[in-house]
């Protein structure tokens, strides 16, 4: 099996993006559409969805876009500034806005109970923190959302890695989200090959030129 790392996965990313010309968009629908198929639409009463402001985040909101067409209760939490916000996420996060979505973004103390009352164990959490794209510790208010996180008894479903792990290493940022399941995206990531939680590696139309071309 090949294993990458953020950086080769990026490249790769980039190479279909940009030197085959297929839209990032295309590719985030392609990772929601393999995504959802592992979120069962029943059993739990409450789909929660933490979302970075990144592409991680860009395809948890995807998902949750999902969630809401199929009338499920959904709450959409954003973790991070929304003016730093990437283009990806931005689509998604219009075409939420637009159909309703309920969204909470996360800055203070009582927003954190908001997303405190929806944690049970009757809850699916989707973590779509942060993904290749974390670049230093965790800290401040995400440190506390991802404590809330591990100290409920929701399923936790995290998106291409655990929010805080090091997709190289596995090394734990300050702290890390304690997924019961990952799918990652594309190939998988070297810092994945000990995760305790159950992890599955899911294509997203990456042509094997792009891996080719960058892995050789
Ligand atoms: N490139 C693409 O087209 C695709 C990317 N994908 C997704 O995109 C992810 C990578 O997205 P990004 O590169 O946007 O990065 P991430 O979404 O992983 O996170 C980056 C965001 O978090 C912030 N951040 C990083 N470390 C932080 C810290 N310690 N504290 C606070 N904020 C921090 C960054 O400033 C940035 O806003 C992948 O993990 C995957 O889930 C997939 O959608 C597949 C397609
Ligand atoms: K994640």
């Amino acid at each position: 099996m090949i294993t990458v790392t953020a950086e080769q996965m990026r490249n790769i990313d980039k190479y279909a993006i940009e030197k085959i010309g297929i839209p990032s968009i295309v590719l985030m629908e392609n990772a929601k559409n393999a995504m959802i198929n592992y979120i069962p639409l029943d059993g739990y009463e409450k789909y929660i969805i933490v979302a970075g402001v990144g592409n991680n985040g860009g395809d948890a909101l995807a998902m949750a876009r999902d969630l809401i067409l199929e009338e499920k209760e959904t709450y959409i939490y954003i973790a991070g500034n929304l003016e730093k916000a990437s283009k990806d996420f931005k689509i998604n996060y219009n075409i939420l806005k637009n159909i309703g979505g309920n969204i909470i973004v996360l800055e203070n103390k009582d927003d954190l109970l908001k997303l405190k009352e929806n944690l049970g164990e009757d809850s699916i959490v989707i973590d779509g923190i942060f993904g290749t794209g974390l670049n230093s510790g965790i800290r401040g208010i995400i440190f506390e959302i991802i404590d809330l996180l591990n100290s409920s008894n929701a399923f936790i479903f995290s998106i291409d890695i655990p929010s805080g792990l090091d997709a190289d290493t596995g090394a734990i940022h300050g702290t890390s989200v304690n997924a019961d399941l990952v799918v990652t995206l594309g190939l998988m990531k070297k810092g994945l090959l000990n995760y305790e939680g159950e992890v599955m590696v899911e294509k997203i139309g990456i042509p094997k030129q792009a891996v080719e071309a960058v892995l050789g």
